[in-house]
């Protein structure tokens, strides 16, 4: 077996050493239907510890249950998963990972703190809880009742449960749906805290600016397939690379399309948007083609652009 050393930060900014043995995913040729629904058609992943990953695709792409397949809270009707090189369920048992899935209920009639208490009675290594407390962002939380939060505490309250086990792997499916901004960046705060301590990160989210801003490897999702596999720099430039805009009044969309270098056109009155591979060549033969073009902009190309360009998805 591999077995691999990182290096990362810890909370208080010192250099630890993480060390663990192997990866911490594997799935190989995973599949799940529902009747005549395939859920997943063929997943295959390696995840490598210290590694944080989103796990991106639009709504029914699959992502839920796969997530739900490395958990082991489904079987596959065809593959194999292993976490750390043992069952989903024995990596479970052993505290090696701590997940955040689709808002199930919190118990109710119990304080935040009874309940991180109870639960980390449960984890064969489980940290003092105000240690988690802090890193979640709920030690102010620890005397009020689970019934009696927001939606953002009740997430933040989950992230603390899914870490009061001190697991190396830490499994979060849409974590932020339904949050708002702010919620949303408290999360993601104490999740970085999280991942700057060399362990690993697994999240599913159909949220582009979070898989950009959050994950150093995006792992497209699409129909139950794997559709790009890669670093976040080198996904956003699968789509064209530019966007070239300019206003030019009766723009013939089909003479613009025959430009060099474009993938993609949209006019909206005199607002032109070219989509394009080659920006230079793009803009030399708008400029010497159209000398009324104005106002004209190169931008990169947003994550968005490469996501709809490989997945075929409109626009959410
Ligand atoms: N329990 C179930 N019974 C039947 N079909 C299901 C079930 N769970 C999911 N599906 C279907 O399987 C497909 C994949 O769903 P899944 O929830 O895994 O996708 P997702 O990417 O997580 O979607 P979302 O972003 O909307 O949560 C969808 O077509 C969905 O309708």
């Amino acid at each position: 077996m591999v077995v691999r050393h990182y290096l990362g930060y810890g909370g208080d900014g010192t250099l630890v050493g993480v060390s663990g043995s192997g990866d911490a995913v594997v799935l190989r040729g995973v599949r799940k239907r529902y009747g005549d629904v395939t859920a997943v058609a063929g997943v295959d992943l390696t995840i490598a510890a210290g590694e944080v990953v989103a796990l991106l695709g639009p709504n029914g792409a699959g992502k839920s249950t796969t997530v739900d397949i490395m958990v082991g809270l489904r079987a596959p009707d065809a593959g194999e998963v292993s976490l750390y090189g043992m069952a989903p369920r024995r990596a479970l048992d052993e505290g090696r990972v701590g997940a955040v899935l689709q808002a199930g209920a919190l118990l109710p009639n119990a304080t935040v703190g009874e309940l991180l208490r109870a639960i980390a009675a449960l984890q064969p290594h489980p940290l003092p809880v105000a240690e988690v407390a802090a890193a979640a962002g709920v030690s102010e939380l620890l005397r009020r009742r689970t019934d009696r939060l927001s939606g953002g505490q009740q997430q933040r309250v989950r992230f603390a449960l899914a870490l009061v086990g001190d697991p190396s792997l830490l499994v979060l499916d849409e974590p932020t749906a339904g949050l708002d901004v702010a919620a949303r960046r408290d999360f993601w705060a104490g999740v970085r805290r999280y991942a700057g301590q060399g362990r690993t990160v697994l999240f599913s989210t159909h949220y582009l600016e979070e898989a950009d801003e959050v994950a150093d490897r995006i792992v497209l999702i699409d129909r139950g397939r794997v559709v790009a596999d890669g670093p976040t720099t080198a996904i956003r430039a699968m789509g064209s690379a530019r966007q070239v805009r300019c206003t030019l009044p009766d723009a013939d969309p089909d003479a613009l399309r025959d430009l060099p270098g474009v993938s993609s056109v949209e006019v909206h009155g005199a607002a032109v948007v070219l989509r394009s591979n080659d920006s230079d060549a793009t803009l030399r033969a708008l400029l010497a083609a159209y000398p009324l073009a104005h106002d004209v902009e190169v931008n990169a190309a947003a994550l968005t652009d490469a996501f709809l360009e490989l997945t075929g998805a409109e626009a959410h």
